[in-house]
């Protein structure tokens, strides 16, 4: 089977930890890495990762353009840059080639460019790419259709340095219809990657949702997760939560199959019992 292959912009705290799981999956091909400035001291990724192999080829983003794009062709192009990112991604989706962004807080007016991007190509945007948080997100929205007179706050945990609000946390907010300002509450020590926690006060009780990255891996592995999807969707923009919800309609369709044929066969065994005796 063919390897999807990938196009990655950004290889910082997070892109490292990307590139790894990309390199180290056999569905992908991690074919170059664009980074703000080229590499002195490394040509490939996996040099620089110290992994097998030449993985990755190392590009100066100065070098990215639709002549890039078409001399080096992938199937998706995943951004863990930053917000100038968003930059390059006209001439990929020209050319069709799929949009992973993961950039966690945009300027205004980008989205709505992400959005007409999503008339030409497949993109698919996530604040917070690991499964783990949109499923969190998901429940959520389930909790307060049920519980609609909870109090709920959000609290996000990060990194020392990290200086502005998680972006997670502001999609969560938004999602529920919080108020960003008053219903976030942030907090900064030490090298956290990244916890998020739901809490849903009744009188009686306390019901807490929560999430946490342990490793930056698990960035990696939600992109992977959604570029497994990406590759067979057709233009749009996208989100994660449309990639779980398909994937359970998938494994709810698979059960309603074997559940069909296990009937049949029982009808069938049935069928045969009740011939042996006419
Ligand atoms: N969606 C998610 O799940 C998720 C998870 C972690 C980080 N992020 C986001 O990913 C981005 C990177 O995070 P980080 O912690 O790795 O930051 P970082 O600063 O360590 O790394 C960013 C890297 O991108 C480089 N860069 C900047 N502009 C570039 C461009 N146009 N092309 C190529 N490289 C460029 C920078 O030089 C730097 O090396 C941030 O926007 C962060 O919010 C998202
Ligand atoms: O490392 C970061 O920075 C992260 N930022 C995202 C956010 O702002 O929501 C979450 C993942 C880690």
């Amino acid at each position: 089977m063919n390897k999807i292959k990938i196009g990655l912009f950004g290889f910082g705290k997070t892109g490292k930890l990307v590139a790894h799981e990309f390199i180290n999956n056999e569905s992908f091909e991690l074919v170059w890495v664009a980074k703000r400035s080229a590499s002195e001291d490394f040509i490939f990724a996996s040099d620089a990762l110290g992994l097998k192999g030449q993985s990755g080829k190392i590009v100066p983003i100065s070098e990215i353009n639709k002549e890039f794009f078409t001399n080096n062709p992938v199937d998706i192009i995943v951004d863990f840059s930053d917000t100038s990112g968003v930059n390059y991604y006209a001439p990929a989706a020209d050319l069709g080639i799929k949009i992973i962004s993961a950039i966690s807080q945009y300027e205004s007016g980008d989205m709505e460019y992400l959005k007409n991007l999503g008339l030409k190509t497949a993109v698919l945007y996530s604040p917070n790419i690991t499964i783990g948080i949109n499923l969190i997100l998901m429940a959520a929205q389930i909790f307060q259709n049920i519980l609609p007179h909870a109090d709920i706050e959000i609290i996000e945990e990060h990194f020392r340095n990290k200086n502005e609000v998680s972006g997670t946390a502001k999609k969560i907010a938004d999602t529920l219809g919080l108020d960003e300002e008053t219903q976030i509450n942030s907090i900064r020590v030490g090298g956290i990657v990244g916890k998020h926690e739901v809490i849903f006060g009744l009188p009686n009780q306390t019901i807490r949702l929560t999430h946490e990255s342990i490793s930056k891996a698990a960035f990696g592995q939600g992109a992977i997760f959604a570029a497994k999807w990406l590759i067979n969707a057709g233009p749009g923009l996208y989100c994660m939560e449309d990639v779980i919800k398909n994937r359970v309609k998938e494994q709810l369709l698979e059960k309603q199959m074997e559940e069909k044929a296990s009937s049949n066969y029982l009808q069938q065994f049935k069928n045969k019992i009740l011939g042996l005796f006419k």
